[in-house]
């Protein structure tokens, strides 16, 4: 049998898509999603996304890592099945659509899409680092060598390190460039590498800067290995709201695979 797929990709965070809707695509089997996205047997990606039919939203995300596993949300990701929606016909310029961590609104328009994201009611700041989830869990520290450092080495050690242990986290790397610039590399929980963008990343670096002080702005630029994204939102009893991860995403190409 033949399946058609299409890939795309969000400042380089790039995404197997699958328009899921007829319920055709067998979800349990971790080892074939897995070679999918691998990038030398399959199609190649960081996370395969299915698009589903919403009782009463426009759609719905099913997001797996690059490993095969069901996670957490993917902010790159999201805006990228955005863009599939409109490629699909099944939206225009606007959506509601329901994922992992419950409902997000977003725009499209000119190829950028506004991603709302879930609100944060809690940041938790220790000496070296800050914690905070954003759909996905996020550990965020500085790295003033950022360009030349071992991201998938250091991240890994943090990941599967005390406290995260085997559930993990996401680990990102910030560079302070400016009051409103700052520079991001993340290691992804399921990917076990350096992805070139991480968009619950970045809005995770965003609030955490505000959050210690190291900004006051409330729209900040994130500069990732694939490109650029902006996140603004709004402070609420210490935490954040009407958070959104705006930025480009991309169709690659569209395919088939037999199985
Ligand atoms: N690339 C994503 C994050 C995907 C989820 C993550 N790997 C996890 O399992 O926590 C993004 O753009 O947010």
């Amino acid at each position: 049998m033949q399946h058609t797929f299409y890939k795309y990709q969000g400042t380089g965070n790039d995404f197997v898509m699958i328009d899921n809707r007829q319920q055709l695509f067998d979800k349990n089997n971790t080892k074939h999603i897995a070679l999918l996205c691998d990038r030398r047997f399959g199609i190649g990606a960081d996370g395969l996304i299915l698009l589903e039919n919403h009782t009463v939203l426009d759609f719905k995300m099913v997001y797996y890592n690059a490993d095969g596993n069901e996670s957490s949300m993917c902010g790159n990701g999201g805006r990228c099945l955005v863009a599939f929606a409109k490629q699909l016909g099944i939206i225009e310029r606007k959506c509601s659509f329901e994922a992992i961590d419950g409902l997000h609104h977003a725009t499209i328009e000119n190829g950028v899409v506004n991603l709302q994201m879930q609100d944060v009611a809690k940041v938790d700041r220790f000496a070296n680092h800050v914690f905070l989830d954003t759909g996905s869990p996020h550990h965020v520290q500085f790295e003033s060598k950022i360009e030349d450092f071992d991201i998938k080495t250091e991240g890994a050690r943090i990941r599967y390190g005390a406290p995260y242990n085997h559930t993990g986290s996401n680990v990102n790397f910030v560079k302070k460039l400016s009051e409103t610039n700052f520079r991001v590399r993340t290691y992804e929980r399921g990917v076990e590498d350096e992805t070139l963008s991480c968009g619950t990343g970045v809005t995770a670096v965003a609030l955490a800067m505000h959050y210690i002080g190291e900004t006051e702005e409330n729209l900040i630029k994130l500069e990732v290995q694939g490109g650029q994204l902006q996140v603004r939102f709004e402070v609420q009893n210490g935490g954040y709201k009407n958070v959104w991860l705006i930025g480009p995403a991309k169709f690659v190409f569209k395919g088939e695979w037999i199985g």
